[in-house]
C-alpha cells in the first residue's frame, strides 16, 4: 500500500466535513473520489496533501506519517497537486511558473546554495530539464513563453497539471482537472492523465464530477457521501452499489 488513510475525521466547528475515513491507494493505481457537492472530497486531498490535519486518524505515504506534516514536507515526499482553482501567476509565463513551482517547493536553502555554488548550478541545470519534459508531454511547447493570465481556460487548467507534474510526483492529486472544459478539452485531459500513469508510473488520485469519465478510466472509486466513505470498488461494480444510486438520486452531482 503506497498511501493508507486511516480512520479519518475532520471537524470545523460542530461539523464533521470527514468521518472515520478510510482509504488506501497502491502504487501505480488511478483512484477517483467521487460524491455530491459538499460530501469532504476537497477536504480529503486538503488532509493528504497537509493543507488540513485531520482532528482524529492517521495517514501515511510510503512509511510518511503525513498526519501532522507541512504542505512542504508532503511535497518532497513525492506528492503533488492540481488545484480546482488554478494556482499560477497570471503575469509569468508558462515556463517561469514551472521553474517556480520547484524553486518553491524543492529546492535547498538559500546558504547551502551559497555553500555549495557548483551543485546549486548543477540543481538549476536539473530543474529546467524537468520542466522541459514535462512542457514536452504535456504538449505546452506552444505556450512555454506566454503569460498565463493570457491563455485560454482549458490550457490554463493543463498547465496547472503540468506545474504539479514539474515536481516529479510518485503520487498526483488532481482536483477536478476537467471542470468547466469543453467536450474536446475533457477528451484531452483524460489522455493526459492516462499518459501520466501509463509513461510516468505516477499514482492518481481524481475527483471529477463527470462520471463518464470516472467510470472509464478509474481502477477503483470510492464515493463520499457527508464525509463518510458509503461504496468502494471497482466503478462497475459502485455503480450498482444502491446506496450510491441513493446519493445521487435528483442529481446531486
Ligand atoms: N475551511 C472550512 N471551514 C468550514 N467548513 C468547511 C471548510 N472546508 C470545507 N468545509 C465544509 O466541509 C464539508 C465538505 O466540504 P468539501 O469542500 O470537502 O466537499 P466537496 O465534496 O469537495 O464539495 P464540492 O464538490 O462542492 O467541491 C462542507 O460542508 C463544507 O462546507
Amino acid at each position: 500500500m503506497q498511501l493508507q488513510v486511516k480512520d479519518v475525521t475532520l471537524t470545523f466547528g460542530g461539523l464533521n466535513a470527514l468521518s472515520g475515513v478510510t482509504l488506501s491507494v497502491n502504487q501505480g493505481e488511478l483512484v477517483s473520489v467521487i460524491g455530491p457537492n459538499g460530501a469532504g472530497k476537497s477536504s480529503l486531498l486538503n488532509c493528504i496533501s497537509g493543507f488540513y490535519h485531520p482532528t482524529r486518524g492517521e495517514i501515511t505515504f510510503e512509511g510518511h506519517d503525513l498526519t501532522h506534516a507541512s504542505p512542504h514536507q508532503i511535497t518532497r515526499y513525492g506528492i503533488a497537486r492540481a488545484f480546482q482553482n488554478i494556482e499560477l501567476f497570471s503575469g509569468l509565463s508558462v515556463l517561469e511558473n514551472l521553474m517556480l513551482a520547484r524553486h518553491t517547493y524543492l529546492r535547498y536553502n538559500l546558504l547551502h546554495a551559497a555553500l555549495f555554488f557548483g551543485r546549486a548550478q548543477a540543481e538549476e541545470v536539473e530543474n529546467r530539464r524537468v520542466v522541459e519534459d514535462v512542457i514536452d508531454f504535456m504538449e505546452l511547447e506552444p505556450y512555454r513563453k506566454a503569460l498565463v493570465g493570457n491563455l485560454p481556460y482549458g490550457v490554463r487548467k493543463r498547465v496547472e497539471v503540468a506545474r504539479a507534474l514539474a515536481l516529479e510526483p510518485k503520487l498526483l492529486l488532481l482536483d477536478e482537472p476537467m471542470a468547466g472544459m469543453t467536450l474536446e478539452e475533457k477528451e484531452d485531459m483524460v489522455r493526459f492523465i492516462l499518459d501520466i500513469r501509463a509513461e510516468r508510473g505516477t499514482t492518481i488520485i481524481l475527483i471529477e464530477h463527470d462520471l463518464g469519465v470516472v467510470m472509464d478510466i478509474s481502477d477503483r472509486v470510492y464515493v463520499l457521501d457527508f464525509g463518510e466513505v458509503i461504496a468502494e470498488g471497482p466503478p462497475e461494480v459502485v455503480a450498482q452499489n444502491p446506496r450510491v444510486l441513493e446519493a445521487y438520486v435528483g442529481g446531486a452531482v
